[in-house]
């Protein structure tokens, strides 16, 4: 596989004068005409990934004759410390200072802190919010979007109820009776905003031609994506790298170098499978393959904040908490690894499960402190030795 980018990257948009100008971008302006058969795009979520994702659509609404200029993004209103509205500043600057400062979205990126009117006209909604938020922020969406919208998830985690467990997809999907897929990665927001290559997968159930169709949205010459029919699969790979990335930084906190990482990894990576296999039992080997699955865990372990906090907490010998730690190291940017971990434990234990998934249970317990950072290397041998083997793991 050639890394060519060909023709060196993209260059969205120049910001329009004003920010006013910018309701219509250069496709549309040029033809003179809007046309109401195109797609239209709206963006849910405007934090480091939801400005890099909004970045990347943009370029390919703006070229592509099948989808409408304008990507509207909803922006969670929040004042800066200027006093100037988030929102406001994103539409005079066409960049977020916050999320993500020095970079600029494109001017057909139209920032809207209604997130009705954000909607309203979209038949493609891309949902990139912290998971934590999502489930209100569909509530707030019945009966406000377009008959025909489908959806794709960007967002790693998952709610766990007393009815069962629910990945993001699903919970989208249910709320709000529409179709989703899920786009997952190595995909670090920062360097894809640096247009540095990578890859990335969208999983889907029944209808790959709409998965084609998000395919498109989001392909650029240094943002390849690929699509398989393994929803749940791509899915699970994207949510539970975040507790392996928790448990990398707490070996990279408690200095234990390069080899114990690589076992806590592929530990991880076995926990991975054998979680997603336990959920749903239709869930690919080969998904693990692709850039959703190791490539996500490593850079993740190796780049993450995850990976960040979690260090930051093992230096401190756990006397901050995570809660702490994220505000202070991610200043509002926020961390899935933490409450993932705790809603592994929770399906588990419903199960009587948790002593087969030592790193998953291990990674919560130090979380909430009933054990301490150094509980993770002290159980690694046992980790090794407890887990069950392929045959053992088929009968979970
Ligand atoms: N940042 C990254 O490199 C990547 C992130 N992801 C996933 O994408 C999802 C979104 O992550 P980011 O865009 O990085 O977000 P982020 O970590 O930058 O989170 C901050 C966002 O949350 C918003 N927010 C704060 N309080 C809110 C509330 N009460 N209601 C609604 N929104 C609120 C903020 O306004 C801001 O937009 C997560 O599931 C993350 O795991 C996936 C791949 C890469
Ligand atoms: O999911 C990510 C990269 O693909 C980002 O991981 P963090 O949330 O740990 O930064």
């Amino acid at each position: 596989m050639s890394l060519t980018m060909g023709g060196g990257g993209h260059r969205p948009p120049e910001q329009g004068i004003g920010g006013q100008a910018r309701s219509a971008g250069t496709k549309d302006l040029a033809n003179g005409h809007e046309d109401a058969s195109r797609h239209r795009v709206a963006i849910i979520g405007s934090g480091n990934w939801g400005c890099v994702a909004a970045r990347l659509v943009a370029f390919n609404t703006a070229r592509l004759e099948s989808f409408h200029d304008e990507v509207r993004m909803w922006v969670y209103e929040e004042l800066l410390p200027t006093g100037e509205k988030l929102s406001d500043n994103i539409n005079r600057t066409n960049e977020n200072l916050k999320y993500l400062p020095g970079i600029k979205l494109g001017v057909n990126v139209i920032p809207d802190p209604d997130l009705e009117h954000a909607v309203e006209q979209a038949n493609m909604l891309v949902f990139v919010t912290p998971h934590q938020f999502v489930e209100g922020i569909c509530k707030r969406l019945i009966g406000r979007i377009r008959h025909n919208a489908q959806a794709i998830s960007l967002i790693k985690g998952m709610e766990v109820k007393t009815e069962g467990t629910w990945m993001i997809s699903k919970l989208i999907s249910n709320v709000l009776g529409i179709n989703c897929c899920v786009l997952m990665g190595a995909n670090l927001a920062n360097e894809i905003a640096e247009e540095k290559f990578s890859e990335a997968t969208v999983g889907y159930r029944g209808d790959g031609e709409i998965a084609q169709r998000w395919v498109q949205l989001f392909s650029t010459p240094y943002f390849l994506v690929s699509a398989v029919q393994d929803i749940e699969g791509v899915e699970l790979c994207g949510t539970l790298k975040n507790v392996v990335a928790i448990a990398a930084g707490l070996v990279d906190g408690l200095d234990m170098g390069n080899n114990t990482k690589a076992a806590i990894m592929r530990i991880g990576l076995r926990e991975m499978l054998a979680f997603s296999k336990l959920l749903f039992p239709s869930v690919k080997d080969s998904t693990f393959l692709e850039s959703c699955g190791i490539a996500d865990l490593i850079t993740t372990c190796f780049g993450g904040r995850n990976r960040k906090v979690a260090e930051a907490f093992a230096r401190c010998g756990g006397k901050r908490s995570f809660d702490e730690l994220e505000a202070e190291l991610l200043q509002g940017q926020k961390l899935q690894g933490v409450s993932t971990a705790k809603e592994l434990y929770e399906v588990l234990g419903h199960r009587g499960l948790q002593g087969f998934f030592p790193l998953f249970t291990t990674v919560h317990e130090i979380c909430i402190g009933h054990l301490p950072p150094s509980a993770l290397v002290e159980c690694s041998s046992e980790m090794t030795s407890k887990f069950p083997h392929d045959e053992d793991s088929a009968q979970l």
